[in-house]
């Protein structure tokens, strides 16, 4: 057997204003309501052929909730490692009030479509505030969950969200101990996680070195951020990278730019969705192909042979400094029609060759180095090498979120020496309407991003996107904040803690 075939769902989840959620019943019937719209997506998947089914992140209920809300929408759902066989469509009667009914619907649905079933929900774990010092005043436990249902409709697989994003701490709590979660199926094993949690080492990065997962499910909520941090080329990257399936099924909610899902192979997309124009969920079904287990190929390049800038090129690159999601790279400018580049940042360097495609097309192109801790939404430390399409003429506007992309090129390899050997190599187009990924028109081969023929649409971004996890607990202040004044900072801490306990 060579291949599965999976199916994500981007769900426009059904909400209800925060002041109307006031007890368990209304949280109930919001949930039935996306529970609905999950159940005619699963029965189309499995008419389909798919094996396994995802949907996304806080997909039943949202996510704009108090933590005293968010209690409503939660059940206190056993874990399978110390109760293996749970099955609530079997077990549980539907009108037994100490019912978990979302499990319940769940379960049902996985049995009744005969497939795997990747939902993310709440659970609550209650605590004695006397006994346990890490007990919340409130005496609960309140954890971001994904659940995993076999075909038979038992639970196979529970895991709590690890790196919570922003305001989500207001209302979930961290697990004291990461939780490493599996599944095997007839097709392959499979880890979870959680959205945030990709942009870290731990769980992601020891599922799959440690833990021989080889296939992703992966719920999330992903806003995108332009130019490094859009959903589908950020998860097609990880998939690339790592080696690995990545099945992952984004909330829809185009007004908060969180949309993008897709299934990733090692090989790239099979299939994506990037619909930034409707308010409407999609189901997406793809063939995949079960991978033999191969260690992850190094893509750590020692420092050699980097070719210094010819002449030409030296009187006309402009070099200069400038913001990316507030990261300060160094760049360099692309003269045209041709050349090779290079340009460094402390330890990490970048080198270009290129040709446009079109000398006369507009467009500032620029390529960027930079390596050190990103502090903004989160803390973790990044080493880049970015070839992007700057927003206008402006060197100012190069690294600001873009859709506008006027020049393709008839070649290009972009290359870097990094620390580290977690590189995600990230390809965008754009003909202005949305995110092409042109999957068949670039490779990615011993750590090179690579184009032969000019690609079909414009280049929006290549980039070699590093993770060098042993530093992401640097001290703080060597990141975008050691840019601002002590006052600043200062002011920022007492605002923030002003405003979190306000929240809180
Ligand atoms: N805004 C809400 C909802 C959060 C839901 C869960 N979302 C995540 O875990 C965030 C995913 C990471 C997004 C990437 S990483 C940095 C960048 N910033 C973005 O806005 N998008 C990207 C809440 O905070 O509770």
């Amino acid at each position: 057997r060579k291949s599965y075939t999976a199916a994500v769902y981007e769900h426009a989840v059904f909400t209800l204003p925060l002041a109307e959620i006031e007890n368990k019943t209304v949280a109930l019937s919001v949930m039935k309501q996306n529970l609905q719209v999950y159940e005619t997506a699963t029965a189309e998947a499995k008419k389909k052929g798919a094996e396994i089914i995802v949907f996304p992140e806080d997909g039943l209920y949202g996510f704009e909730f108090t933590r005293e809300v968010f209690h409503y929408f939660t059940e206190d759902i056993p874990n399978p490692e110390t109760q293996p066989g749970w099955n609530p469509c079997k077990d549980q009667h539907p009108g037994d009030p100490t019912n978990t009914p979302v499990q319940y619907w769940l379960s049902c649905m996985a049995l009744n479509n005969s497939i795997y079933l990747v939902a993310n929900v709440g659970d609550v774990k209650y605590c004695n505030v006397k006994s346990d010092k890490l007990c919340p005043a409130d005496g609960r436990y309140q954890y971001n969950t994904n659940v995993v249902y076999d075909p038979e409709g038992r639970l196979v697989a529970r895991y709590h969200k690890q790196n919570l994003f922003m305001g989500e701490k207001l209302k979930y709590n961290q697990p004291h101990q990461c939780e490493y979660t599996t599944f095997t199926t007839p097709f392959g094993k499979f880890g979870t996680f959680t959205c945030f949690d990709v942009l870290f080492r731990e769980p992601p990065i020891s599922l799959v070195e440690n833990y021989g997962v080889d296939n992703v499910v992966f719920p999330t909520a992903w806003m995108d951020v332009l130019p490094l941090f859009a959903s589908v080329e950020f998860h097609q990257a990880w998939a690339m990278g790592m080696g690995v399936n990545f099945l992952s099924a984004n909330t829809h909610r185009a007004s908060l730019r969180m949309h993008g899902s897709g299934i990733f192979t090692p090989q790239g997309a099979v299939v994506y969705t990037h619909d930034t124009t409707t308010e409407q969920g999609r189901l997406l079904v793809a063939k995949v192909p079960i991978l033999k287990r191969t260690p992850i190929k190094s893509t750590y390049r020692p420092y050699k042979n980097m070719p210094l800038p010819t002449d030409h090129e030296a009187q006309t690159a402009i070099k200069f400094q400038a913001e990316v999601f507030s990261d300060l790279f160094d760049f360099v400018t692309l003269p045209k029609p041709s050349g090779s580049l290079t340009i460094c940042q402390k330890a990490v360097c970048c080198q270009l060759n290129y040709t446009f495609e079109d000398s006369h097309s507009g467009g500032l192109y620029a390529l960027g180095a930079f390596d050190g801790l990103h502090t903004r939404e989160g803390q973790y430390y990044l080493q880049i090498c970015t070839l992007l399409s700057c927003a206008n003429s402006s060197t100012d506007s190069c690294g600001q979120p873009t859709n506008i992309a006027k020049s393709r090129f008839k070649n290009l390899s972009l290359s870097g020496i990094f620390n580290t050997k977690y590189i995600f190599p990230e390809f965008l187009t754009t003909d202005g309407t949305g995110h092409d990924l042109a999957n068949g028109q670039w490779l990615y081969d011993d750590g090179m991003i690579k184009v032969n023929n000019t690609t079909v649409k414009p280049l929006l971004s290549a980039t070699l996107f590093g993770r060098w996890y042993q530093r992401d607990n640097d001290f703080y202040l060597t990141g975008a904040s050691a840019r601002k004044s002590p006052m600043v900072l200062a002011l920022n801490l007492v605002l923030y803690n002003v405003l979190f306990n306000l929240l809180y």
